[in-house]
């Protein structure tokens, strides 16, 4: 089955880049790190990473890899985003710092470093019925929350207060929690899924 999936990209600009390849290659992928527009015109899906998203907006524009990112996520790229990755994917950003800027593509609000200072860091089990059994072990890092989300978003997850910590929007996926810091694969899977889907 990996074996029919063309190469995937893990935006390695900045943050657990690592991570990411590492739950795309235990699947059987060919996960390559992209750095470059020309390195992004050669894989067919792409994951943007935890890290800092006001880094990552500022290196890619330095690396001028920002716009051909828009323009292939305007054109139906498969993309999933975790944490600062979600932040990136998110059409409005709320204490972003000055000027900060995302990729945009989610119909969404996305709040950055929503969980207060206590609870900067913190892990608990999310049950995601898109997901089936057993339930994701979510771990949190100074992370954003989904705020408002348009029309053709849909939950994912929520946390036990209600608020929105993932979305799914087409071939879009964003956590604000990291699956790949837990051994998790299905948003992986899923992600590999859409790639395959869309080629
Ligand atoms: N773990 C993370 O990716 C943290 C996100 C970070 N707080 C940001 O604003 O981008």
């Amino acid at each position: 089955m990996a074996g029919n999936t063309p190469p995937v990209g893990v935006l390695a600009l900045q943050g657990d880049v690592r991570e990411h390849l590492a739950a795309l290659s235990a699947l059987g992928a060919d996960a390559r790190p992209v750095k470059s527009a020309g390195e992004l015109e050669r894989v067919a899906g792409l994951v943007i990473p935890g890290g800092e998203s006001s880094v990552i907006d500022k290196l890619s524009r330095i690396f001028d890899v920002r716009d051909a990112i828009r323009a292939r996520i305007a054109s139906g790229m498969p993309v999933y985003g975790t944490c600062a990755g979600l932040i990136m994917l998110a059409d409005d950003l709320v204490d972003g710092i000055a000027g900060q800027q995302t990729f945009g593509g989610l119909d969404a609000t996305v709040r950055r470093n929503a969980f207060g200072t206590q609870l900067d860091s913190f892990e608990t089990e999310l049950d995601i019925p898109a997901l089936g059994e057993p339930p994701v072990h979510a771990v949190f890092i100074r992370a954003p929350v989904v705020e408002r989300v348009g029309p053709g978003v849909e939950v994912l997850a929520r946390v036990d207060d209600g608020r929105i910590v993932a979305i799914e929007q087409g071939p879009l996926l964003g956590t604000a929690f990291h699956p790949e810091v837990a051994g998790e694969h299905r948003f992986h899977e899923r992600f590999l899924e859409r790639v395959r889907a869309a080629s």
